[in-house]
């Protein structure tokens, strides 16, 4: 996220914003330079030359203001593109790079990170051509009343530019804090949001307010520490620049009083000092501005580079595991016993609650590391598959679903599937459900509004597992809010497929048990 990427995005755009910045603060210091000759006209009377002068002024005023405008216009508009292009870049990486993310981390490095990169960053880059313009032609106009006019204004400038540099370390650091609080505040949101209505029958809101002001306070405290850090940049700048405008002013009254320059310098030159002195002061904090979130950018970047694709992915027809165990982040161990599951077999995996069935599937699927043992997978040819390569149909408990129709939920976007929903619709007794809405498969699920059943959900997870004709299944208790009639129907039918499945489940009565070829019961 550097100059040169947004420079990219349209170069000629960039280069015609750069120029006009460049050219229309240059303008705004010539209307000043005339101003020292309006002034000593008025002196010396002579109204015909300070209307001609004062004309003058106001066109050139119009005119830079409006390219101000434009210059701000286009400024968006470049980064609005350029953010544009993160945002997909971002959410591309997240997809292929194969890691857990959770929603809020996503969330935050699409808004609130790239807003603040633009604020910090983006935006000011425009900025420099104008700022140093304004001092390259105030000097030029202090150089052309009087020589020691510039070296005042080089050697305090000089000095108000460096001394900001001594606090970017700490502005680096607070940008940081601040992704980080911002990070956890929707991470909280998302979390305990999610249940309000489950917080609102409990009557337990002082709870609610309690947690959400808790993470509210961490992301106050690093909002206000980044602000003051700011603020310390601001008076440290503040001092330096009435140091210089003093100085100044000091200079040019004795250089009028000796005749050395005409009059109206004395009011022109409080501008140039003025316009030098903001310039120095913006160009400072500007560039410690964009220093600030080089670590937030250096992480931006990190998550835009584009992963390297693995190649088309298998599904693996049996499985083989030895010494399988997963170690958590709190030093929790848990064993696996080794499995040889063949091709085609139906195997039922049970076990007490929290025995680790769950856990079982989240390594088979790649989603936790292994601390000891090894798995292995091959088709259905007897070949081995690479873990990285290996595609399994994965049900989990709570059945995941996109805002869209039905139809799009199982056939997951391929148009090609379509004329097969409604054989696989049968297959999982969702057939009457979908006949009694009106719109059937069209119908769109509103997630919020939770308009279709849990069982309905989880039917329509199962047919999307079915149809995409995977040989491996893995179903982490997939029918539980089904009926036992339609459950068993289900069954029957999945069970006599020529998949390979293991199935998660509890409370299955015994003609159900007897469906499947074995049980595999964690202890
Ligand atoms: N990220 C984690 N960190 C620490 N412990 C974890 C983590 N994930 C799971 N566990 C623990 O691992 C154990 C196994 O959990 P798992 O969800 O696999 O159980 P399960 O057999 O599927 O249970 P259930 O039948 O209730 O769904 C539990 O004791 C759980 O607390």
């Amino acid at each position: 996220m550097s100059f040169k990427d947004i420079y990219a995005v349209n170069r000629i755009r960039m280069i015609s914003l750069l120029v006009l910045e460049f050219l229309t603060s240059g303008l705004i210091i010539g209307v000043s330079y005339i101003n020292t000759y309006q002034i000593t006209a008025i002196k010396n009377r002579k109204w015909q030359q300070f209307i001609f002068l004062i004309t003058l002024s106001l066109i050139l005023f119009i005119i830079s203001y409006a390219s101000l405008n434009i210059c701000q216009y286009w400024i968006e508009k470049q980064i609005q593109q350029y953010n544009h292009k993160i945002r997909f870049k971002i959410v591309n990486h997240y997809f292929y790079d194969n890691k857990a993310h959770n929603a809020a981390e996503v969330q935050n490095r699409l808004t609130n990170d790239l807003n603040l990169i633009k604020d910090s960053k983006l935006a000011v880059y425009t900025d420099i051509p104008y700022y140093l313009a304004q001092i390259i032609f105030a000097s030029i106009g202090l150089l052309l009343f009087h020589w020691s006019l510039l070296i005042v204004v080089l050697i305090l400038g000089t000095l108000s530019f460096y001394l900001p540099k001594f606090l970017r370390p700490a502005m680096q650091a607070a940008a940081l804090k601040l992704s980080q609080a911002n990070k956890q505040y929707l991470d909280t949101a998302e979390k305990w949001l999610d249940g309000l209505s489950v917080l609102q029958r409990f009557s337990v809101g002082a709870q609610l307010s309690r947690i959400m002001d808790n993470a509210s306070d961490t992301l106050e405290s690093a909002n206000i520490a980044r602000t003051s850090t700011m603020q310390g940049l601001a008076v440290l700048n503040k001092a330096t620049s009435a140091l210089l405008q003093f100085a100044l002013l000091a200079v040019t009254a004795v250089l009028v009083t000796n005749h050395t320059v005409v009059f109206g310098v004395i009011v022109t030159v409080e501008s140039f000092s003025s316009y030098i002195n903001m310039s120095v002061k913006m160009l400072a904090t500007e560039l410690g501005q964009i220093h600030s979130v080089d670590s937030l950018s250096n992480e931006v970047n990190a998550d835009t580079a584009v992963v390297e694709h693995i190649g088309t992915l298998q599904s693996p027809a049996s499985l083989t595991t030895k010494n399988v165990s997963v170690k958590f982040s709190n030093g929790k161990i848990i064993k696996f016993p080794n499995l040889n599951i063949k091709s085609g077999e139906k195997v039922l995996l049970t076990g007490d609650s929290g025995t680790g069935k769950t856990t079982l599937f989240k390594v088979l699927l790649g989603k936790i590391k292994l601390h000891t043992g090894t798995i292995n997978f091959k088709n259905k040819y007897g070949a081995d598959i690479k873990i990285n390569k290996v595609k399994i149909r994965y049900i989990p408990q709570d059945p995941i679903l996109f805002p869209d129709s039905i139809e799009n939920n199982i056939t997951m976007f391929n148009s090609k599937l379509k004329n097969k929903v409604l054989d696989y619709v049968k297959d999982v007794s969702f057939e009457s459900d979908i006949r009694k809405m009106p719109l059937g498969l069209k119908t769109k699920l509103n997630l919020q509004k939770l308009n279709i059943s849990g069982g309905q959900r989880q039917k329509i997870v199962l047919a999307r597992a079915c149809i995409h004709d995977d040989d491996f299944i893995l179903i982490d208790e997939g029918t539980s809010a089904i009926d036992k009639k339609a459950t068993l129907d289900i069954l029957k039918k999945l069970l006599n497929s020529p998949y390979t499945v293991i199935f998660i489940a509890h409370n299955f009565n015994d003609e159900m048990y007897s469906l499947f070829d074995r049980e595999i019961h964690l202890v």
